[in-house]
Parts: structure tokens; sequence; C-alpha cells
């Protein structure tokens, strides 16, 4: 029988010394594949050889009875102890030749890749699966690599061949998971000769393991998953879309966010209540000197809201992208834009950052956004073609934008000397 296939999508990575207090790793990692981990390893850095034998006995006894497998970071020796399913090695460990030979042609053996020159290393190795990170900052790998962000992880996927998996790894939590799909997009196990080709995974260890109810925190990140592989939503009646919509909205109740708003005079209290009633936290500044602490704020669970409605000078909104990096999810609204060349050039300016996650606007402003020429009245240039364009092609057209398809020049290591955090 054929072994069955590999399913990267929920990869638990283990640290025992983030665990909430009195917990154990084997009482974490039952809970964590019955919310609905699909894979785990054993990364536990401050081992001795016998004790993680010990323990990855233990563990292997876990994940065989609950049918996942489970890898070994880094020691080859010890994964071929335990007898478990395969590793996972870096560029400082074991070579993938090697680690083949000693554990045989079944077994998962996954390579870690940072940069452009290490996929082109691994992808000569032909390895069961690549791990792309980090893609944010993380704390739980000091000596992680320079920061990918989603732009990064698109630009290493381009180059790998369809029949390689990848997982994203570092700093990846509940509540930037959702943009980072938006951005990257996770690959549909039915689909998968789909191009461009899409993530099969994310892997995880701190928002799993300090988690006080690990079981629950993995079937929400399940839900995202599954959310972000339900087909198009456009087919969707309105009914059909809100329990869609509904953990987001909770996830916003649990957890609330810092929302810096940069925005219009003409809508400024109202964007603030709005941001209250869904139970997050508004904070409308255009004072650069403040940015860099408002990036911060909230355990850096902020988002930025960009309304160029009333815009005189670009420079804070360019500060404000600067200071929240690549790291804090990015709404821009580019009202009016088509009205003026100005408004045209300055809505060009921020779309060149490539740090956009959503783009709101009417009819006229994405068209204009685009690149279209519009004609618009004001503000509400809405339906000035007629509309041709319907919902869905404008949604196509905004997802393009955001992940700055279609536009050839744009190279995302050249434009801007943004601050990678
Ligand atoms: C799935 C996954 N991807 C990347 C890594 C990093 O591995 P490595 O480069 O060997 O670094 P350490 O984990 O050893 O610090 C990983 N462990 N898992
Ligand atoms: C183990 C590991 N490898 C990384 C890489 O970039 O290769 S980042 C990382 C740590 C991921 O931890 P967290 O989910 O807590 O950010």
């Amino acid at each position: 029988m054929a072994p069955p296939r590999l399913d990267l999508s929920l990869y638990l990575v283990t640290d025992s010394s983030l665990l909430p207090l009195g917990r154990s790793l084997a009482d974490h990692v039952r809970a964590s594949i019955k919310g609905g981990v699909t894979i785990v390893q054993l990364r536990e850095k401050t081992l001795g050889t016998a004790a993680f034998i010990k323990l990855g006995k233990e563990i292997h006894a876990i994940t065989k009875e609950l049918g996942v497998p489970l890898l070994i970071n880094d020691r080859v020796d010890v994964a071929k102890v335990v007898g478990c399913e395969g590793v996972h090695i870096g560029w400082d460990d074991i070579d993938y030749e090697s680690a083949r030979s000693l554990l045989g042609p079944d077994a998962i053996i996954g390579l870690s890749v940072s940069n452009h020159d290490q996929l082109v290393l691994a992808l000569k190795a032909n390895p069961t699966y690549l791990g792309l990170g980090p893609v944010y900052a993380t704390t739980t790998k000091p000596d992680a690599g320079a920061l990918l962000g989603d732009l990064g992880v698109c630009s290493l996927l381009e180059k790998v061949p369809e029949h390689i998996p990848t997982v994203a790894i570092g700093g990846i939590n509940l509540v930037n998971l959702q943009s980072m799909f938006l951005k990257i997009g996770l690959q549909d196990p039915r689909t998968r000769s789909r191009k461009p080709k899409l993530l099969d995974g994310i892997a995880i260890v701190s928002a799993i393991i300090t988690s006080m109810e690990p079981e629950k925190t993995c079937r929400e990140f399940k839900g995202l998953i599954s959310s972000s592989r339900a087909e198009s939503t456009w087919d969707r009646s309105v009914a059909k879309l809100i329990p869609l919509l509904l953990p987001s909205l909770q996830r916003v109740r649990t957890c609330p966010p810092l929302i810096h708003h940069i925005t219009n005079h003409v809508s400024s209290s109202l964007s603030a209540n709005v941001t209250l009633a869904v139970g997050a936290s508004p904070i409308m500044s255009d004072n650069p000197a403040e940015f860099q602490d408002l990036a911060a704020l909230n355990n850096g669970i902020v988002a930025l809201v960009l309304n160029m409605g009333t815009f005189s000078d670009e420079s804070p909104f360019m500060l404000a992208l600067d200071a929240h990096g690549l790291m804090n999810p990015v709404v821009f609204d580019p009202v009016g834009c088509g009205a003026t060349t100005a408004r045209r050039k300055f809505a060009e300016a921020i779309m060149y950052t490539g740090c956009c996650n959503v783009i709101k606007g009417n009819e006229g402003e994405i068209l204009s956004i685009a690149g279209e020429k519009v004609v618009m009245r004001g503000v509400d240039g809405a339906g000035q073609d007629g509309g041709k364009h319907r919902e869905r092609e404008l949604a196509e057209i905004c997802s393009k934008l955001a992940k700055n398809e279609g536009r050839p020049d744009f190279d995302p290591c050249k434009k801007p000397k943004l601050t990678r955090r």
C-alpha cells in the first residue's frame, strides 16, 4: 500500500522551554494533534542525547497512535534510534546526502531555506519538503536569517518546482496568518498543479506551544487554513460568507488589535468609532515622531490604515509604512485616486512600497490604481464605467495589486528601503 500523502498543512515544531508552567510536552502534543496538527517536529535545543532519545520515544508513541509523522530536528542519530519518520535539517547540520543514506529512501527529510542561494542548493538535493523562513520576526530562533516577509516567500516559491512541498515558518500566529494567506496563498491539495506555486502549510512554534489551550488554538489555525483553501468566495451568498467572517471578528474581540489610522479629517471620528465598535483599539496619528512606538505597541498586534482622502504631503504615509515595515498588515484606501494626477502619483508611490495587504476603494479608485484611465468627478467615482467591471473582476484586480502582480518593474528587493525588523 502506498504511504499516506504527506500533509504539512499545520506543522507543529516543539520547544519545551516555552510551555506554560506545569504543562507537559506530551499532553501539549496530544492536544495539538487533536486540534488538527498534521505533522510534528521535536526541536529541543538544550537536551543531551539520552534525554532527547527518551523524549523522542515518548512523543513518537503519541504521534504514532494519532497517525501523524514525527520528525527530529537536526539529529539523524536520535531519529534513527527513536525510529520516527524523519528529520528536519539546516545548513549547519549533517548534509542532506548523508542524512538520506543513513535514514533510507522513505524517510521524510526537510531542508531549511532562507534565501535564493540556499534554495538553489536545496533543489539539487531534492528533499521531501522545504521550510521557508523566517517570514516574520521571531524570538524563538535568535539566529534566524533576514526576514523574508510575504514577498520574499513569494519570490522563493516562484523557483520551487511543483513536486516539492513547502511550509512557511517564523513569527506566524493567529493574527498575521490571514493576511499572510492573502499575500502568499495556500495550496489546495485537490488543485495541486495550480500556478503560481502556493504554500503547502505553515510551521509554528510559539503560537501553539505557549497556548494555554493548544487544542483550541490549533482548531483556530485549522479554521483559517480551511477558509484560505475554500474555493473562491465570490460565488457564495452573503449567508455563506458570514460564518467565514465570524471567526475573524471573534478574534478581534479576544485579541484586540491596535489600529493606527492616518486618515482624512472628514472620516476621522467615524473611523475611530467603527474601530471601537468592532472591538479593536483605534489611534489616530499623523505625527511621525510616534510612528515607531505605535508600530510596536500592543505586543505588535497592530495594523495600519492609510486613507489618502485629504492628503497634502506624502512623507507621513511613507514614514508610517517604514515604521510598520513588513510586519503589520496595511489597509490602503486610495480615496479619489484618478481624480487628479497628484493623487494618482501619490497612490502609485504607496503601492510601490509593496506593503499594502488590503486595498479598499470604489470602482473608479481601484481601476485607476490598476493603471486604467478613469473619469472621476470626486471621491464618489463608483460605477463610472457603467458597471462593466463586476465585483469579482475588481476583487481580482485588488488581489493582484496587493501582491504587486502585473507590475513588471516592481522589485521587492529594491523598493523601498523599509525596515525589516
Ligand atoms: C519546518 C522547519 N523549517 C525550518 C527550520 C529551521 O531549521 P534549522 O535551519 O536547522 O534551524 P534550527 O531549527 O536547527 O534552529 C525548522 N526547524 N523547521
Ligand atoms: C525553528 C525556526 N526556523 C526558522 C527559520 O527561519 O528557518 S524560524 C523558526 C522559529 C519559529 O518559531 P515561531 O513560530 O515561534 O516564530
